[in-house]
Formats: C-alpha cells, sequence, structure tokens
C-alpha cells in the first residue's frame, strides 16, 4: 500500500531565505507523527507545504499517491483539518456557529443542519468541555477556551488527517493532557507541532526532530529523544530518564551553571 503522505526532497525558500531544505519522509494511516524543534526551525512552514499552503516549494508531496497540488481546495477540506496557531479574527460568531463551520466541506452553502448534524456539533463540544458555552462569542474566549473550539470545530469536520500547529498552545496542564489523549484516542492520522518534547514523547508514536529547515531525526521518541542530539539542537545542557508511570522517555534541560561550558549560546 502506498504511503498516505510523501514527501519527496521539499525545499521552500521566502526571498532569498532557504526556509526548509531537502525534506522526505513517509507517514502512513493512523499515525500520530509530532514535529518539533527549536522556534524558526520550519515547523509551521513545513505544515504550510503539507497543505498546499506554501505553493513555492519544489520537490514533492503526494497525497494517496497523487501530488497535493493536483488537489482542489475543497478537497483537500474534506480530507485534512487545520487548527493553526493563529485563529483567524471571527466577528462575534457564537462557538457553537464556528464548530458548525466544521462541516462545511461536507455541505453546499445554502444547506441546512439537520439534527444529525447538530449532535455531532454538540457531541465535539462536550469533548473539548465547552458544552456550557455553545452560545457565548467566540472572541470573550480565553485563548485556551478558543484553541478547545477550534479543535471541536476540526473534530466536526470528520476528516481523514488532523493538522495541529501548537495545540497544547494556552491550554492549562489538565487540557493539554485531556486533548492529546482525545486525539490519540480517535483512531486517525494526526499531524501535530509540539514545543513540549515530554507531551510529545508520551502522544506521539514518531516524531521529527528539525532544526534550521533540516530534518535532524525521525523515528520513535526513545531514539529521536537523545540529550545529545537535544543539547546540540536547543544548545543546552539535556538529561534524560524514563517516566516511571508511562515508560515513556522524559528529557530537562537547565542552564549550564557559572563555571560550566555553556556552548555556543543561541544566535
Ligand atoms: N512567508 C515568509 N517569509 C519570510 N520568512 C518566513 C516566512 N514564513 C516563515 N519564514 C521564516 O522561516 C523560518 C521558519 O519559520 P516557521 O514559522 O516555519 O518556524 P517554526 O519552527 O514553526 O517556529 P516556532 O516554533 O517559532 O513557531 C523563520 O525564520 C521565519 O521567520
Amino acid at each position: 500500500m502506498p504511503a498516505l503522505i510523501k514527501l519527496d526532497k521539499l525545499n521552500w525558500s521566502a526571498g532569498d531565505k532557504h526556509i526548509l531544505k531537502d525534506i522526505s519522509f513517509e507517514l502512513n494511516k493512523g499515525e500520530i507523527l509530532g514535529i518539533i524543534g527549536p522556534n524558526g526551525a520550519g515547523k509551521t512552514s513545513l505544515l504550510n507545504c503539507l497543505l498546499n499552503q506554501q505553493k513555492a516549494f519544489t520537490g514533492s508531496v503526494r497525497f494517496k499517491g497523487k501530488n497535493i497540488t493536483g488537489y482542489s481546495p475543497r478537497e483537500l477540506a474534506k480530507s485534512f483539518a487545520l487548527v493553526a496557531q493563529k485563529a483567524a479574527p471571527v466577528f462575534n460568531l457564537s462557538v457553537f456557529d464556528i464548530v458548525r463551520m466544521g462541516l462545511l466541506p461536507h455541505k453546499n452553502l445554502f444547506s441546512l443542519d439537520n439534527d444529525f448534524d447538530k449532535h455531532q456539533i454538540e457531541l465535539a463540544l462536550d469533548k473539548v468541555g465547552l458544552a456550557d458555552k455553545r452560545h457565548d462569542s467566540f472572541h470573550i474566549l480565553s485563548g485556551g477556551e478558543q484553541q478547545r473550539v477550534l479543535i471541536a470545530r476540526a473534530l466536526v469536520q470528520k476528516a481523514e488527517i488532523l493538522v495541529l500547529d501548537e495545540p497544547t498552545n494556552h491550554l492549562d496542564v489538565y487540557y493539554q493532557h485531556q486533548i492529546l489523549a482525545l486525539l490519540q484516542g480517535l483512531k486517525i492520522t494526526v499531524i501535530m507541532t509540539v514545543h513540549d518534547l515530554n507531551l510529545a514523547a508520551q502522544y506521539c508514536r514518531r516524531l521529527l526532530l528539525l532544526d534550521q529547515g533540516q530534518l535532524i531525526a525521525d523515528g520513535a521518541p526513545e531514539n529521536v529523544l537523545s540529550s545529545s542530539r537535544l543539547s546540540k539542537v536547543f544548545r543546552l545542557p539535556c538529561q534524560q530518564d524514563t517516566d516511571p508511570l508511562t515508560g515513556k522517555i522524559r528529557v530537562y534541560f537547565h542552564l549550564p551553571r557559572r563555571g560550566q561550558d555553556a556552548g555556543e549560546g543561541r544566535a
């Protein structure tokens, strides 16, 4: 069976800045892939190329064997649900209305919601713990609540692949775990960028580590998150151990103490 998604020597530049450099990997159905790396490594740019939102790349991105550029935006919206880092401004729409937007790829402009649709919306709001806020205006919600509304909208979209840019941004510890466990339980393909390496280790079966636009490592968390590699990429001493509860790798960073080698420091 061909890979669900296949990137081959993807390169993307903005002006004279070479941002993504020769990225190649394959992703199979049902994988939970975490994309990690320092600020500016190219994680969001990679998602944008993957979703054909950055068109001027070279190399190829194939979805189900066909070049991503050959799909219409509507076809892509049926297959991919995106939870972006920055929510587009919405004008006083209710939480319910925002989640309802997830149905749009499956409807024509004038079709009305049926009871099944309404049930799907209620179910998604319930899953993200926001059923009691369904009538509130989106713009009065906290950052974390807005994030959960956007995740509910993605759930309603019933896409084959969920793409999330920093889904745990703004979430408190309870909802970080709640949302990631929810994504894990969906049994669909998930691609997400994550800054918290320990959350990534706990919930992703596979990690891609990017640094300065290059794919540095690709594999299971215990293979990717080696302390020597992370020390180099994040320019901080790193230690690792195993979480006794989950059995997953854990990593710790600390600033070098006075007198210790501080490394090169950040550019
Ligand atoms: N449209 C653009 N034009 C010029 N430079 C860009 C553009 N988009 C991204 N960049 C640059 O590309 C680099 C990678 O950005 P990107 O947002 O992909 O990084 P990231 O790994 O997602 O970072 P973060 O962890 O901070 O979100 C950055 O230096 C950014 O300034």
